[in-house]
Order: structure tokens, then C-alpha cells, then sequence
């Protein structure tokens, strides 16, 4: 659904130009949860930007769902079909309360009145804002603003969601929450991008595309991305301790497609490898 094809962009700094993006091509069709990975200032959200039309970059094209971004009058129908949810949930939310916060978008795409009031329950609900529905936005946890910029997305019934770190500032009760919804709403068929710095969050994806000084290294699965690949050492990834074992496990002999991904498959394994031994 989402199409770049050789792709460049730069940023003026002063008297120069800083390049950013270079040279990205990259497909991600519908329904896929494609995790993006890479250091700070690799371009991650230079890259993403350019998916929603956000950004149009200096060079390359990009389609999204047969929408060619370089025509401006096809910007806003892609905005709608992709949404980004950002890392500050304060720079996000606009109403006063979580129902006039989602009714904001809605009322700006020309929704009647009863679709609204279904959609506004409906979104509120699956973040599990329902208690929250007129409280002051103020009020809420990063987590609750979190799910609440979530579920103005969401409202607009959006083909693809991308998640720009979006839960670099959250606890791990938060974290955990916005994944939740992020992989339910993934596995009820929108696409989701889902960007993060924490490894851990890389485990249970099936593709993975690593960001190197604006150019994509890796695009792939964890298990060869953790286990077979140079990237963990040329990057300096403190890698997750599921996957210290499975190094380990390796050293030991057992063979790459048992290694371990989540933590849950390490009690089998490491059973399975004492009786062995
Ligand atoms: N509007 C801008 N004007 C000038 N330079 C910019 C602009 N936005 C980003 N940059 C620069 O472009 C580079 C890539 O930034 P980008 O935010 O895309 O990277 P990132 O991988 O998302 O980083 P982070 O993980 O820190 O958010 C950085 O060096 C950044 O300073």
C-alpha cells in the first residue's frame, strides 16, 4: 500500500544542505507490522513523514494506495488513510475532553453527526477511555493521552497506522498498553509501522527495516536480524537477554531456526538442550 521508490531528502542547515534520506526504496503492502529501527538521527522520522505526505521529499517518488504524493490534490485523501501517532501525546490532542478531541478530526472530514457519536464510543472504547469520556485532558496519564491520540487516529478509520516512538515516554505499564492496542488493531488488518529505539519491541515483528545515516541496511525478520546479521555489533545494540541466551545457546550447537525470540520459548529450549547434553 505504502511505495518509495529511490527517495532523497535533505534539510537546509544555514548555508548547507544535510542529507537525510538516501536513497530509500521501499514496499509495504496492507496488513504487514513493519517495525523500524535505527540510531537517533538515523531518519526514521524523515522516513515516515514522508508515507502520510507530512513531508515530500527533495528527490524519488512515493505512492500510497495508488495515490501518487507528488500531486497536492492527492495529499489529504493520504493523510486520512495514514495516520501517525507521535512520541509527545501533549503535542497531539487538541479538545478539551477525549470526546471533543476525537470529534475534532471527525468534524473536519464532514462526518454527520450520528456516525460521529458511533465512531467517538466506539474508539474510546477500544483504548479503554470509557470512564474518561468528559474528563479534562489535562488530567490523564501520559498512557491515557497516549491511547487517546491512538484513538483520534483510529476514528478516522485509517488503512495504516505508524507509531513514531510512541512509547518513548511512557512506563512500561503505558508501553505495554499502547502495544497492546497497536498489535490488536494491527491484527484486525490495519497496517501498522511501528518505530522504536527499545529492541525488545523489534522480537515479535516479522519484518524489521534498520536505519543507517538515511539509507535501509536491514529488511527482514528478527531471527536473522539478531542471530545472523553484523548489524547488532556494527550498531552497538545492547541486544535483549532473551537473545544473550540464544547466543549462548548457539555457541552450544543448537541450530539457528530453534534459536529463541521470546522469553516464553526459553524454558523448552533450555530443557530440551540439558537433556540433550
Ligand atoms: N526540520 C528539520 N530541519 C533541519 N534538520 C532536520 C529537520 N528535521 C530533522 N532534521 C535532521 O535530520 C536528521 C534526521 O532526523 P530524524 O528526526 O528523521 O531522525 P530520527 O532517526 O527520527 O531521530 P530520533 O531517533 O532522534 O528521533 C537529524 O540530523 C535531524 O537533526
Amino acid at each position: 500500500m505504502i511505495k518509495l521508490r529511490n527517495v532523497f531528502h535533505s534539510y537546509r542547515d544555514g548555508t548547507r544542505m544535510v542529507s537525510v534520506l538516501r536513497g530509500v526504496d521501499l514496499t509495504i503492502r496492507q496488513g504487514e507490522w513493519v517495525a523500524i529501527t535505527g540510531a537517533n538521527g538515523s531518519g526514521k522520522s524523515t522516513l515516515i513523514r514522508t508515507c502520510n505526505g507530512l513531508l515530500i521529499p527533495s528527490e524519488g517518488t512515493v505512492n500510497v494506495a495508488g495515490l501518487d504524493l507528488s500531486d497536492p490534490q492527492n495529499r489529504e485523501q493520504v493523510k486520512q488513510k495514514v495516520q501517525i501517532v507521535f512520541q509527545n501525546p501533549d503535542a497531539q490532542t487538541v479538545g478539551t475532553t477525549p470526546v471533543e478531541d476525537v470529534a475534532f478530526g471527525l468534524e473536519n472530514r464532514g462526518i454527520h453527526r450520528e456516525e460521529m457519536q458511533v465512531r467517538i464510543d466506539n474508539v474510546l472504547r477500544k483504548v479503554r477511555l470509557e470512564d474518561k469520556l468528559f474528563a479534562d485532558v489535562a488530567t490523564l496519564s501520559g498512557g491515557q493521552k497516549q491511547r487517546l491520540a491512538i484513538a483520534s487516529c483510529v476514528a478516522l478509520e485509517p488503512d495504516c497506522l505508524i507509531f513514531d516512538e510512541a512509547t518513548s515516554m511512557l512506563d512500561l505499564v503505558g508501553r505495554k498498553e499502547v502495544y497492546a492496542i497497536a498489535r490488536s488493531l494491527w491484527k484486525a488488518g490495519t497496517t501498522v509501522i511501528w518505530v522504536t529505539q527499545r529492541l525488545q519491541e523489534l522480537l515479535d515483528a516479522d519484518r524489521i527495516l534498520v536505519l543507517e545515516s538515511g539509507q535501509i541496511t536491514y529488511d527482514g525478520n528478527a531471527r536473522t536480524l539478531f542471530y545472523d546479521s553484523d548489524i547488532p555489533v556494527r550498531c552497538n545494540w545492547e541486544v535483549p537477554p532473551v537473545i544473550k541466551i540464544g547466543l549462548w545457546l548457539r555457541r552450544q550447537g543448537v541450530p539457528l531456526h530453534t534459536l529463541p525470540l521470546l522469553e516464553e520459548e526459553v524454558p523448552d529450549l533450555v530443557c530440551k538442550f540439558v537433556s540433550q547434553a
